[in-house]
């Protein structure tokens, strides 16, 4: 983006007092020129951003950090410009903070290239949908909620229903097949997790082609607000000057959302819906809109929703998942059950799962499964009241079926191993095809429903191959 010229950056160097420090906001008062909104200020180390400008001579600033120390008078610097990133191969096997500055504990970085973080999103005419899946190794999203290569994908659910493991699973199949960088972007959730997926990265020998960046739940609203335009600002270089294809996961999108509500509650403005800002749908989509791929490069995200009480009728779920290709719902029911990944079959999407895109036959067989699942669900009730036996023959075996499918669509997790104590398996499109199309086929079985779960392949299935 081109922003100004040199000489205006210039005289936007000014120096001004504090004026007025009310929680996280600032405000000061610059004799000269004031500085533009989204510029970077400086008080000492403390770095702020302009929200606001209150009147001639007066902005109003979000701290990007705690405001100790800080005191009225106080002399605060304009950089003439907004928050910028180092951006490049510099970046890559690093652990960042909001400005790009490294928290692993090694050198700084050796890049010359930087960009802003405020960034438009491309222009519609540049932007392609590929129709093309990326294959996970995770059956019940394989199955059916396929991924998109070059899209977005929603992983919703309420707190401990297993996002994170989930997330962290899709980070251990995907990122040493990928071919291109990834980049992690942690806002507003625990540091213990990031430091965990630092060393995991390491371990599985991908940290190299990985960038990860974080403003965890310790930190400022504002950070919390902008790492997510940081990280993608990383990311539309690589897609852009580098070509490359880019896969951005995010853990936890609800969490940019709820830093935008404290930014606003901070600025004083009027809250809207359930207390959220009035101004969501625009903040969510300045970030959405830029995840996106061109013919340059593709980015394909991967996003954890974290949804407050449970309730997917709230305002943030509903307007995050307006922008995805794919919506994996995890369900309380099914984590209390122990049927890992925690996937409801019935409420998760894609657009991917269509006959022209998965084929004919993952079509029919997710199509199966579901009908089988749903009709499984309306028997429970008669089965609660008046017992299996009062069922049809027909009805029995549904209920067969669909108990051994739902085991079946469970999978020991590589990122689960530690407290699963089972070793993780990763399961391809095709096996796992394969296993539903022999349950489905099936209507009298001498197995026990048990032998389905927590297994990788179908050991028929396995062998055959
Ligand atoms: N695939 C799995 N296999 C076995 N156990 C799991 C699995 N997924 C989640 N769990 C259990 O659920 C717990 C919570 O998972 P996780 O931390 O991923 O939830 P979350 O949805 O990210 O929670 P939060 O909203 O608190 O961040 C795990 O600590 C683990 O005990």
């Amino acid at each position: 983006m081109t922003r100004r010229g040199d000489a205006t950056l210039s005289s936007q160097r000014a120096t001004g007092t504090v004026t007025r420090i009310r929680g996280d906001v600032v405000d000061v008062r610059f004799p000269g020129a004031v500085p533009r909104i989204q510029d970077m200020l400086h008080a000492g180390a403390l770095r702020l951003e302009v929200a606001s400008l209150l009147n001639q001579d007066t902005v109003r600033c979000i701290a990007l950090a705690p405001v100790r120390g800080l005191g009225l008078g106080g002399e605060v610097t304009a950089s003439g410009a907004p928050i910028e990133v180092p951006v490049g191969e510099a970046v890559l096997g690093r652990m960042l903070n909001l400005f790009g500055e490294p928290i692993d504990g090694g050198p700084a970085l050796q890049t010359g290239q930087r960009r802003p973080i405020h960034r438009p999103p491309p222009p519609l005419e540049e932007r392609v949908v590929r129709g093309a899946v990326l294959e996970t190794g995770i059956k019940a999203l394989d199955l059916l909620s396929p991924i998109e290569r070059g899209g977005k994908t929603g992983l919703f659910g309420g707190a401990g229903v297993g996002k994170t493991v989930l997330i962290n699973e899709l980070i251990h199949n995907t990122v040493s097949h990928h071919h291109g960088v990834s980049l992690f972007c942690g806002i507003g959730e625990r540091s213990r997790e990031a430091e965990e997926l630092y060393r995991e990265m390491a371990e599985a020998g991908v940290r190299d082609q990985t960038v990860m960046l974080f403003g965890q739940m310790n930190e400022a609203p504002g950070v919390r607000f902008l790492v997510g335009k940081a990280a993608l600002t990383m990311a539309e270089y690589f897609r852009d000057e580098l070509r490359q294809d880019v896969l951005l996961l995010m853990d936890n999108v609800f969490r940019f959302v709820q830093a935008g509500a404290e930014v606003s509650g901070l600025l004083g403005r009027m809250p809207s819906r359930v207390g959220y800002q009035p101004t969501l749908a625009t903040e969510l989509a300045s970030l959405q809109e830029r995840i996106t791929s061109t013919r340059n490069g593709a980015i394909t995200s991967v996003q954890a929703v974290y949804v407050p009480a449970d309730d997917f009728t709230d305002p943030a779920a509903v307007h995050i998942f307006s922008h995805l290709s794919a919506s994996v719902v995890l369900s309380r029911k099914r984590a209390s059950e122990g049927l890992y990944p925690a996937v409801d079959p019935l409420a998760s999407s894609s657009v991917m799962l269509t006959p022209a895109v998965v084929g004919q036959r993952h079509y029919d067989i997710a199509r199966a499964v579901r009908r089988t699942l749903a009709e499984y669900e309306e028997l429970r009730d008669i089965i609660a009241m008046l017992g299996m036996e009062e069922l049809s023959a027909a009805d029995r075996a549904v209920v067969a079926r669909a108990r051994r499918l739902e085991r079946f669509l469970t999978q020991p997790f590589h990122a689960a191993e530690s407290f699963s104590a089972t070793p993780g398996h990763r399961v391809s499109i095709e096996q796992t095809l394969a296993g539903c199309e022999a349950i489905l086929d099936r209507s009298h079985f001498d197995d026990s429903e048990m032998d389905y779960y927590m297994i990788g392949a179908l050991p028929l299935v396995r062998s055959a191959a």
